[in-house]
């Protein structure tokens, strides 16, 4: 592997898609036994690595000197895989893909975006969409209902959208609050506008072979996408996806086995999590808690792909927390090929798969190639 793989790039601007964040995410968080998992403090990973100097290649990063206990020096360190560049990339060629549909039939694609209660986290990734939407060209549509909104008053928003020719993607930000029916509510999105890809009949095409799913969930998407555009082989390879969250886990899973990989899932009821793991040649880990995944865990030369977005406490920073993966970052760097940082990593992908999906729709509706 060295520098990012040429490849063919599709007009949609993909190449062929918690506790994970602030606050547990959904309803479908799962408990992972505690001997499983090692909080910030009981390790000595060092601090947050450095923004990536080489963007959109695969970049060597030096740790710093207090490395995991765990972790052995070896010759070299894993690659950086720059999700933050690589969505950079993405939404470029979207915005000139958007800039070509205006000119030739004068359609914007817009995207609707739900936001229900006041959750700090949910407000910063809506806004990051709409700031996203703003770069590329997309008209963005924001409704916000409180806290103790009826799920009534979410389906009329939806119903609305559904109906409405200028939306080409509607998306209702995740987790909603507890009284409300996640299911009742991602269901009554209509397939063709469903941009987040968890309407079941998308879920149920993503499982099924020979049938296209109109969407695919943006996180998993994007996973997939890095492994593309950084040339990393998926077809053959073994596969382990730790975590089986309906957004997550369960779709990654299922977009790996598209791809051929040979695909084992790891979940909170697994037997010998590590050793399983241990064989994967790639792993993608989502399971929201920091740390847990070790140097021990990983296979030399495997490819980590991180989707964990934890706050651990750092009372040194102004906000008083950091944000850490799902993996030893500094022990994976001596044991693995290459490796997704946190932040940085899959999380700007999740929002450049969301512009592609609904770039995608736009184009279908209007049959524009
Ligand atoms: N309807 C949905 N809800 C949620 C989804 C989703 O895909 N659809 N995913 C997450 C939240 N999310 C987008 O909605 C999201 C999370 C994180 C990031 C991101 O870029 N993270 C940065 C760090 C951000 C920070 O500093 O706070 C990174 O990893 O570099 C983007 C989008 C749950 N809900």
């Amino acid at each position: 592997m060295g520098k990012m793989a040429p490849m063919m790039i599709f007009a949609d601007c993909s190449s062929s898609t918690t506790a994970h964040h602030l606050l547990p995410f959904g309803r479908s968080c799962e408990l992972w036994p505690s001997n499983l998992i090692h909080s910030y403090r009981s390790l000595s990973c060092s601090p947050l690595p450095l923004p990536n100097p080489s963007p959109l290649s695969l970049s060597y990063r030096s740790s710093s000197s207090t490395l995991c206990s765990a972790a052995m020096a070896t010759e070299s360190l894993a690659k950086v895989i720059d999700g933050k560049a690589v969505a950079k990339q993405i939404r470029e060629e979207i915005a000139a893909e958007i800039l070509r549909m205006k000119d030739a039939i004068g359609v914007v694609p817009g995207l609707a975006v739900i936001l229900v209660g006041d959750r700090k986290d949910s407000a910063t990734y809506v806004r990051n969409k709409k700031k996203a939407c703003d770069s590329v060209g997309i008209n963005s549509y924001e409704v916000h209902l409180p806290e103790e909104s009826t799920e009534q008053e979410v389906l009329d928003s939806i119903s609305r959208f559904n109906d409405d020719p200028s939306v080409h993607g509607i998306l209702v930000q995740l987790p909603l609050p507890l009284h409300m029916n996640e299911v009742k509510i991602l269901n009554s999105v209509a397939i063709e506008k469903d941009v987040d890809g968890f309407h079941p009949l998308n879920i149920g095409r993503l499982a099924m072979r020979g049938r296209e799913p109109l969407f695919v969930p943006c996180t998993p998407k994007g996973c997939i996408e890095l492994l593309h555009r950084y040339g990393i082989e998926i077809r053959g390879k073994k596969a382990v996806v730790i975590g089986r969250s309906n957004i997550v886990g369960m779709p990654a899973a299922l977009l790996l086995q598209r791809e051929d990989a040979t695909v084992t899932i790891v979940h909170s009821r697994t037997m010998n999590p590590e050793d399983i793991t241990r064989q994967a040649d790639i792993i993608i880990s989502a399971t929201g808690k920091a740390n847990m995944v070790r140097g021990s865990w990983i296979k030399h030369g495997a490819v980590v792909i991180d989707v964990g977005i934890n706050p651990v406490e750092d009372a040194k920073l102004p906000r008083g927390y950091r944000l850490v993966g799902d993996v030893c970052y500094e022990e994976a760097m001596e044991v693995a090929s290459a490796v997704t940082p946190v932040p940085g990593g899959v999380g700007p992908m999740t929002i450049a798969m969301l512009l592609s999906n609904t770039l995608t729709s736009a184009k279908r509706a209007h049959g524009f190639r």
